[in-house]
């Protein structure tokens, strides 16, 4: 108790000092008669900002100057080391020149901001951002950081496949660790204990994460702004983005998938504003974007009940021919089947995959949702794959596997029903066995988000299903009539 009180002590003093560094930065603003920023450990969300009384919509929160937040443009790396910062990549500060030795040209906007990190986090106390350092964890929760067993939660999902630990660990050794080791002078400053090449792995892997977390995309200029806008006002583009920093404060907020407050990037400050009147002990909520959970879990490593809306689940292209073959199999031999395979495979346009998701409206112009996500139909590319497939099992096979448009249709239907059920059985357990899971409250925060992610593409696959069914309605009868009378000509007609 007395260890836990300590660190309750220390969490606390740390985000002291934070706040009292960031309102002696010259520009910053922070409304302490509104908001304070409050210790949400209890809910696993870190540090929070909560209003302290009823605050009314339009209200500015906060202030941060633009010279506080940690860039390429503020710190003093890019005079230690100017020779990185060339960037001779395209306009986006993505590189492909790809050198191994990593120099000037091998860095792009993510690895320099890494390098920065590092740099200033090794200042120590010469640091300027030391205190704002200071609160940014050094542990995360997302997928990177979880052990195999932690990872089988996921089961089926995509997602196992999206963490890419190989190719975090293959662009710290090629990209991070030579500029450091090439600079050692740099970044260890007199009287600093120089780090072993794993302790600096770790550390790179710790700002990589807090980067992919904290990060904001800083837009270069108005035109910039203008377009960003005019595309989507929330959708903050974190795969395009231009140029990154660190924002102390505007990343003090969390997030969700509806919102009460937004940051606004303005020409030497960023404001974070109220979107509409927030009642006292609300948390101020920025948004991240119509996230699915398992992408929240990847970037941000949390899932809420409001972003499994937006969840996704990928139906493979195999599962629909494996469908497909299993009805009508015997009409082809297996030879032209093989070659029907490789043929749609060779198409520019083939896809292994197709996303499933919900219709779901955007947030309005407050930060809140209305009604519920529905799904409403399949991929158009889904059925314009399978047409083609069936266009190539005429070429080859010189068979109609389906005659007419509607049979076509029921059929593609009844395929894509089995495969979303043989989808489904990719999962080790049933969306029941997990609700029992849960509902036995005995998981750890990480089983429980990795219980939440695959639940959610179950649930996903389940309304599908539904859906699918719905559109088959009564005509089951009439495709295994139309199956049937096929049956003839189509056999006939088979190559053997
Ligand atoms: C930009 S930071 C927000 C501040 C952060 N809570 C802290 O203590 O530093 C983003 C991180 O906050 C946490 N977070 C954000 N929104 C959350 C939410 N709605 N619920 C739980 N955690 C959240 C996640 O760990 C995420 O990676």
């Amino acid at each position: 108790m007395q260890i836990d009180n300590d660190a309750d002590a220390r969490f606390a003093a740390t985000t002291q000092s934070f706040l009292t560094w960031f309102q002696s930065l010259p520009g910053a603003t922070f409304r302490s008669d509104l908001i304070a920023i409050e210790d949400l450990r209890s809910r696993n969300a870190g540090r929070g900002i909560v209003a302290r009384t009823d605050i009314a919509a339009d209200t500015v929160l906060f202030t941060i100057p633009r010279s506080s937040i940690i860039c390429t443009a503020t710190s003093a790396l890019k005079n230690e080391i100017p020779g990185i910062f060339d960037l001779e990549g395209d306009e986006d500060g993505n590189s492909d020149s790809g050198g191994e030795d990593g120099t000037s040209s091998s860095q792009d906007s993510w690895t320099l901001l890494i390098l920065i990190l590092i740099y200033e986090y090794l200042q120590g106390d010469a640091s300027q951002w030391k205190p704002y350092l200071d609160v940014l964890p050094s542990a995360f929760d997302t997928p990177m950081f979880w052990s195999p067993t932690e990872l089988a939660e996921l089961q089926a999902s995509a997602l196992v496949t999206k963490v890419g630990r190989e190719e975090a660990d293959r662009m710290i050794r090629s990209k991070i660790l030579p500029v450091i080791r090439g600079h050692d002078h740099v970044f260890f400053p007199h009287g600093r204990q120089r780090l072993d090449d794993d302790q600096l792995f770790e550390l790179a892997h710790r700002m990589g994460s807090a980067i992919m977390a904290y990060a904001f995309d800083l837009e270069k200029d108005d035109d910039a702004n203008e377009e960003a806008s005019e595309q989507d006002e929330w959708v903050d583009d974190r795969e395009g983005r231009t140029m990154l920093g660190m924002v102390p404060m505007a990343d003090m907020l969390n997030a969700d998938a509806e919102f009460n407050a937004y940051i606004n990037h303005g020409a030497d400050s960023l404001t974070a504003t109220a979107l509409r009147t927030i009642k006292a002990g609300e948390e101020i909520l920025n948004y991240y974007g119509p996230l699915p959970n398992g992408e929240l879990l990847r970037r941000y490593g949390y899932v809420t009940p409001k972003h499994a809306r937006y969840d996704v689940v990928e139906l493979p292209w195999d599962l629909i021919e494996a469908g497909l073959r299993e009805r009508v199999g015997d009409r082809m031999s297996p030879a032209d089947w093989e070659q029907v395979n490789k043929l749609t495979r060779s198409d520019d346009d083939f896809e292994e995959s197709f996303v499933l998701e919900r219709s779901s409206e955007d947030p309005d112009s407050t930060g809140q949702l209305e009604g519920d996500a529905t799904f409403t139909g399949l991929p158009d590319e889904l059925s314009d794959q399978f047409k083609t497939f069936l266009k190539a099992t005429k070429t080859v096979g010189h068979v109609d596997l389906v005659s007419d448009k509607d049979t076509r249709k029921v059929v593609f239907l009844q395929v894509v029903f089995d495969a979303l059920r043989a989808r489904e059985r990719q999962y080790a357990t049933s969306l029941e066995d997990d609700q029992s899971l849960v509902d036995a409250g005995q998981l750890t925060e990480r089983q429980r988000m990795g219980v939440w992610v695959r639940m959610g593409e179950k649930q996903l696959l389940r309304e599908a299903q539904t859906w699918v069914q719905h559109q088959m309605g009564g005509l089951q009868d009439r495709v295994s009539d139309d199956l049937r009378q096929d049956d003839g000509p189509a056999a006939k007609r088979r190559r053997t």
